[in-house]
């Protein structure tokens, strides 16, 4: 066996996104993502998935260039070519809110979230080679199905007049009775049992009769609200004062480990995070100050699925929950969620997916949801098969694209509809 790597291919594509409102905007018609296929000698390829604004393709062409001639096996190795690939320095930034909603920029967390493409890729790889599905290689499944969260979101019926875009059939959800709604076309299509609401657009009485609408739809089901960060502390009590008795935690009401410190010490309601401990180095004081009760993952940004396991591990030494977190993906994603989720045995609160949102994906055959969960793939590898016509159809919107859509921008996009829209300043209530 050949396990050598002999070529690698990087795939820009653009796909198609609903109008999902945030905090920050709305999401843009079509999102950048990066496919990363790795070749062995022996013809066998791998293939992962992450990121694809232009400050991670910049940094993803130089690590596959040095990624040639090294095994797949070679895990390692991937995170000593990270440190070989310069950051411009004007890709770093230091806020919390900066970077698509999942904490800061920095150099390390921008390699990482290129590296977990390429650890997916030669995990896909070296599974297929060795006929060993890629929870094998992770140390074992400890679950047979990964059970996922309906991930709900206020929305737009369309993308604003005059854009192009791809029609979606889930209509407009503004108000708690849309909100319950969207939530019973989840349920019915999906089977999912728990509810996340990005929450952050309107005002925290408006969101509050959301939850408290689903909660009476859906009596006993697991409920969270997150709005990014968007509430003071004190708004962020209210809230958690109103919500208490029918959440199953509240997602970064606030913004920062001291205000989420602040909010955790004056609730028993607990505090999820996919923004304020996103790296390694903020574990230290956001554990030291109790402020967070759950971290989700994302193994794009935490450098893969090897340290997703090893962030599982640090948070079951300090008695934090965990689970994960998604952005737009697309079915290598869910694939790799899914595996390494199947091997952390600390996974008690189902996890976050897009995945229903994209109508569009690169493989053969779509990832499905049955009873809210996926079942865990014995086939080698991920357990996955690139559609190279549908890839080519999503590179080639990507390269006609004029740069506009190129790089995720949520309040541009929101400039379309409000040309006077700019990015709210933090709390904003
Ligand atoms: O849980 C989260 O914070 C997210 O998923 C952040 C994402 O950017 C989400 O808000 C989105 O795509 O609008
Ligand atoms: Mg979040």
């Amino acid at each position: 066996m050949n396990l050598a790597i002999t070529d690698v291919r990087l795939t820009p594509i653009l796909v198609a996104d609903p109008p999902l409102l945030n905090t920050q905007g709305v999401h843009q018609p079509y999102t950048p993502r990066l496919i990363v296929e790795v070749v062995t000698a022996d013809g066998v390829t791998g293939v992962g998935e992450t990121y694809g604004d232009t400050k991670y393709l910049e940094l993803a062409r130089p690590f596959a260039e040095r990624l040639k001639g090294r095994q797949v096996s070679d895990l390692n190795g991937l995170f000593t070519i990270a440190d070989q690939v310069a950051v411009d320095a004007s890709r770093v930034e230091n806020a919390v809110d900066v970077g698509g909603l999942r904490g800061v920029q920095t150099a390390d967390k921008l390699r990482l979230s290129v590296v977990s493409g390429f650890e997916v890729a030669c995990l896909d790889a070296l599974g297929k080679s060795l006929g060993l599905p890629v929870h094998a290689l992770l140390g074992g499944k400890v679950r047979d199905a990964v059970e996922y969260s309906a991930y709900l979101f206020y929305k737009w019926a369309d993308h604003p007049e005059g854009v192009a875009c791809e029609k979606d059939d889930w209509g407009a959800a503004v108000d708690p009775a849309g909100v319950v709604e969207q939530a019973r076309r989840f349920t019915e299509r999906y089977g999912f049992t728990s509810f996340k609401l990005k929450g952050g657009v309107f005002p925290p009485d408006e969101e509050i009769a959301a939850v408290k609408a689903l909660a009476e739809a859906f009596p006993g089901h697991p409920l969270r609200l997150d709005p990014n960060g968007a509430w003071s502390v004190e708004t962020s009590l209210k809230v958690a004062r109103e919500l208490g008795d029918v959440l199953e935690y509240l997602e970064d009401p606030t913004l920062g480990t001291a205000g989420m410190a602040e909010v955790a010490e004056r609730t028993g309601v607990p505090l999820a995070t996919n923004m304020c401990v996103t790296t390694f180095a903020e574990i230290k004081e956001a554990f030291t100050q109790d402020s967070v009760q759950v971290v989700l993952s994302d193994h794009h940004y935490w450098g893969g699925l090897r340290n997703t396991q090893q962030l599982a591990a640090v948070c079951r030494t300090f008695g934090v929950g965990v689970s994960m977190h998604s952005n737009t993906h697309l079915g290598i994603s869910l694939a790799a969620m899914t595996h390494v989720a199947a091997t952390v045995p600390n996974l008690h609160h189902a996890c976050d997916s897009h995945y229903p949102w994209q109508s569009e994906d690169v493989l053969t055959e779509r990832l499905t949801f049955e009873g809210g969960t996926v079942a865990v793939s014995d086939a080698p590898g991920l357990g996955v098969e690139l559609d190279r016509e549908r890839l080519a159809v999503l590179h080639r919107r990507w390269l006609d694209d004029d740069g506009a859509l190129r790089d995720r921008d949520d309040a541009a996009a929101m400039r379309v509809a409000d040309p006077e829209w700019v990015t709210p300043s933090m709390p904003r209530w």
